[in-house]
């Protein structure tokens, strides 16, 4: 199996206190991964060091593929959704990468837009100001706004937070079928339950790595325990990293293109 991403030794930090802490491992082509953890476990920062979105402070991170082919649902609360624009354009912004921002939008662009809707749940919504619709309702948006990406890597940061049990159901359903299509997935999750059944790989953190495999490996009572008991993430007097040498040369996220 080839690599989509490999992580080489990582560390972030914030103003000196890591939330990443020394971590390496590989997520392979067409892998479906859940990354999982107690709050503030690094959860988040480990897709943003991915995309680029914070600095990598030591190691690097290898990925495969184009900028161009990555989608990023970032969690709902770091979206602002006060931007006055309809659904049908918020899932039309999915083609920007490749049309660009000002690139017109063909009629068979917006069938596939139109079916993006319906494969979400949300015909009927085209015309809907994103400010009017509900939480779940917005998120079946954006997962529609990546069906149209065409993604090799997709990111998703806590995809069904806030989201009710039938939402849930119909979105599992697209990254199963996204796992079909063999694209690399890559969710932050909480609910172990849904981790166990949906999700092959897993990946367990505690700033530091607790475990990275099949998700049955991963998901022990001891796993979670060391999991549980990691020290207090944002502890002010936590030293930075007294083993990490900082190599310039490499302290940075390796996209292709
Ligand atoms: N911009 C920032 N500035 C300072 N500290 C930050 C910043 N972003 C995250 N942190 C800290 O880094 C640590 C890891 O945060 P992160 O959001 O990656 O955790 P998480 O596992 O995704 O948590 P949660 O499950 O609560 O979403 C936390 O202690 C958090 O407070």
């Amino acid at each position: 199996m080839k690599s989509a991403v490999t992580l080489h030794n990582v560390t972030v930090a914030y103003r000196q206190h890591p939330a990443l802490h020394h971590i390496s491992g590989c997520f392979e082509q067409g892998s479906l991964t859940a990354i999982i953890g107690p709050n503030g476990a690094g959860k988040s920062t480990l897709l943003k060091s991915l995309l680029g979105l914070v600095r990598i402070d030591s190691g690097h991170v290898d990925i495969s593929v184009t900028r161009k082919r990555i989608a990023y649902l970032p969690q709902q609360a770091e979206i602002d959704r006060g931007f006055p624009i309809s659904v049908m354009d918020c899932v039309l912004l999915g083609y920007w990468q490749s049309a660009g921002l000002f690139g017109g939008i063909s009629k068979a662009m917006a069938e596939k837009a139109e079916a993006a809707l319906h494969a979400v749940g949300l015909d009927g919504f085209a015309e809907r100001s994103i400010g009017t619709l509900s939480a779940g309702q917005f998120q079946r948006v954006l997962f529609a706004r990546i069906l149209l990406q065409d993604a090799q890597l997709i990111l998703l940061d806590e995809p069904f937070n806030a989201v009710d049990a039938k939402t849930t159901d119909d979105l599992l359903a697209v990254v199963q079928s996204w796992h079909v299509q063999k694209r690399t997935v890559i969710a932050v999750l909480h609910d172990n339950e849904q981790v166990q059944r949906y999700f092959p790989q897993a990946v367990l953190l505690a700033r530091s790595l607790v475990a990275w495999s099949d998700t049955a490996t991963v998901l022990t009572a001891e796993n979670l325990r060391l999991a549980k008991n990691m020290p207090e993430a944002q502890d002010p007097n936590a030293p930075f990293c007294h083993t990490d040498h900082v190599d310039t040369d490499h302290t940075h996220s390796e996209v292709k293109g």
